[in-house]
């Protein structure tokens, strides 16, 4: 991988920074409701989308698998939010209706030989996408950045291969590139996907919650639906409780047979209802700019911010008070007061944040400014995200004279960060909001590739330069 000579400055703040921002659509919601309205009845319109390089990508990887998806609105307010029209993918679709879920499925023919699916660094399009091929019976080669061969996939090919699918891996095994085949059209019938009873599958769910949404977003359309079976830790479980409200408000119900460190889900077959839907703000995206307020002592509002959401964002209402941050939510908008005497005046905090593992780089660079030590615990998936995540915080607070441990499972903020330098972002765009908030502190600092959170956020740089009292 090539270092890119991209610095940014990152704007320093004057004194208490301010701010009303309003952040574009969720990538976790979009990318979900891509994937269902692909197997719905009927056309879904997905109102106020997320369009960065993760949402583009999705795009193009349900229109190789057949479906029809068009960008239909530019919001004039941002480019990063857009209306997505979507038909669903009709080539070998199955459909479960009442009668045909007793008898089998209806399929029609494919067009399809071989799709092409980049993944980028996408976490929800390599492992959402390989599943969705399966269920509408396409063939499809899954290729993505050299940094996204590290990300953990040998729970999902071994659980594609449960269901009947043939995989050849063509780098090391369990990880991009691969191709999905599907069987021929006799020996499809005999396979475990389409046989007459429930196709178990089983898999380790402890290296990412997303192996179990990506099987889950699918059951409802495999023929004879779908019993899941996780064993081990299953984090980002908001994740998970996301994916199962997108499943119901399209009409599908998850049964979750048993819970805890085996967890178990039933999906029968059912139709995927076609929707229309309002995109939620991302709250993780928000998190930058609440902490903004944090560790200046300012205050920042975030606009659209939902009532009542399964957005792992949504735990920030409850760490930031934790963390001496006064939080209020008023009419869709709300608000985080940052303590006087910013940073300094931050409490330490111990907490487990395996619900909500995306939320660590932000809240550890709430931690590394902070003068009280704070613990992150059950974070060793971070591992396999977008890089090391623990590795990347720990490297780069020392790298910025403050002091930082990992170990498998935590990472400890043991100094405060007390230099400016070059906060790498491995093309890890949380890394890179996370030198941004450093940056609020530490005059002088620079981030590589700042356009990396073009991931989630193409406006960030844009958004962030918005608030008030930088230098
Ligand atoms: O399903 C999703 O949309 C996501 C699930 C989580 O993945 P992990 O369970 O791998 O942490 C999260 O961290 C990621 O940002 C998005
Ligand atoms: C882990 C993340 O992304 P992905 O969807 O690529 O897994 C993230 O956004 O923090």
């Amino acid at each position: 991988m090539s270092i890119s000579d991209s610095l940014w400055e990152a704007p320093a703040a004057r004194g208490p920074v301010t701010g009303k921002i309003r952040v574009p659509g969720s990538k976790s919601l979009t990318n979900r409701e891509m994937v269902l309205s692909t197997l719905a009845d009927g056309p879904s319109l997905l109102r106020g989308a997320l369009w960065s390089r993760d949402t583009q990508l999705m795009l193009d990887a349900i229109k190789s698998l057949g479906a029809k998806a068009k960008v239909v609105l530019p919001d004039s307010t941002s480019t990063s939010r857009v209306d997505i029209e979507v038909s669903p993918a009709h080539y070998l679709s199955w459909r479960a209706n009442t009668a045909q879920a007793t008898s089998g499925c209806e399929r029609t023919g494919s067009a399809i030989t071989l799709a092409e699916v980049d993944c980028g660094l996408s976490g929800t399009v390599m492992r959402f996408i390989p599943p969705l091929a399966v269920s509408l019976g396409v063939s499809a080669r899954f290729d993505g950045d050299p940094q996204a061969y590290l990300r953990p996939q040998a729970t999902l090919i071994d659980a594609l291969r449960q269901l009947g699918a043939v995989i050849v891996e063509h780098g090391d095994p369990g990880s991009l590139p691969f191709t999905v085949q599907m069987p021929s059209e006799s020996a499809r019938l005999s396979s475990p996907a389409e046989s007459l009873t429930t196709p178990v599958v089983t898999i380790d769910s402890s290296g990412s919650s997303q192996f179990v949404s990506a099987l889950l977003l699918i059951g409802a359309a495999l023929p004879q639906g779908l019993f899941l079976r996780a064993r081990g830790k299953l984090p980002s479980l908001a994740h998970v409780e996301m994916t199962i409200d997108c499943l119901a408000q399209r009409g599908v119900t998850v049964h979750q047979v048993k819970s805890g460190y085996l967890n178990e889900w039933k999906v029968d077959p059912a139709p995927i209802a076609m929707r229309s839907v309002r995109l939620e703000t991302d709250l993780s995206n928000a998190g930058p700019f609440l902490a903004a307020a944090a560790v200046t002592g300012g205050e920042v509002s975030i606009l659209d911010w939902p009532e009542h959401t399964t957005q792992a964002g949504d735990a920030w209402r409850e760490i930031m008070p934790r963390l001496g941050v006064k939080i209020s939510w008023e009419n869709g908008t709300l608000t985080a007061r940052g303590p006087a005497g910013g940073a300094s005046a931050l409490h330490g905090i111990d907490c487990d944040l395996s619900a909500y593992g995306e939320l660590t780089p932000t809240l550890g660079a709430i931690c590394a400014l902070s003068s009280e030590p704070s613990r992150i615990r059950g974070i060793g998936h971070l591992r396999g995200h977008e890089t090391d995540r623990l590795k990347a915080l720990v490297t780069e607070v020392e790298r910025l004279g403050g002091r930082a441990r990992a170990s498998r499972d935590e990472i400890e903020f043991l100094s405060p960060v007390t230099k400016p330098g070059v906060v790498e972002s491995y093309h890890d765009h949380r890394m890179a909001t996370f030198g941004a908030i450093l940056g609020l502190k530490l005059p002088g600092l620079r981030v590589r590739e700042i356009e990396t959170t073009a991931k989630t956020l193409p406006d960030f740089v844009q958004l962030w330069s918005s608030l008030e009292g930088l230098a």
